[in-house]
């Protein structure tokens, strides 16, 4: 079944409060805002790369880590979808 980006973002949200046991979400939030700005530029990185070299399919498996790393990078910083949302 697809996920979107808002039903993603009601899962990691719950992770966060719940901090369920083997969670990587969990992980990376422990890891700090530092870490988790550092795997989102990398993931960045990788979707670039896939754009230029890879293909339409390898690049958006990448873009879809990239909206993953941007939602934990928002849960670490206590950002709700709204506070964005209102910029677009
Ligand atoms: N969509 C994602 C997702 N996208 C990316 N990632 C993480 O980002 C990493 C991608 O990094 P890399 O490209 O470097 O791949 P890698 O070499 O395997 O990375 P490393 O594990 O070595 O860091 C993956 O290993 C995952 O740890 C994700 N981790 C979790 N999710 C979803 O988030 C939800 C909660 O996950 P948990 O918190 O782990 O339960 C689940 O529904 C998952 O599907």
């Amino acid at each position: 079944m697809v996920k979107t980006f808002e039903e993603l973002w009601t899962e990691l949200a719950e992770k966060a409060r719940t901090r369920p046991e083997g969670s990587g979400t969990v992980r990376e939030l422990d890891a700090g805002v530092h870490a988790i700005g550092k795997k989102l530029v990398e993931e960045a990185a990788e979707s670039w790369m896939a754009a230029e070299h890879e293909g339409k399919e390898r690049a958006a498996e990448e873009i879809s880590q990239l909206l993953y790393h941007v939602q934990v990078l928002m849960l670490g910083l206590g950002l709700e979808l709204d506070d964005v949302y209102t910029h677009l």
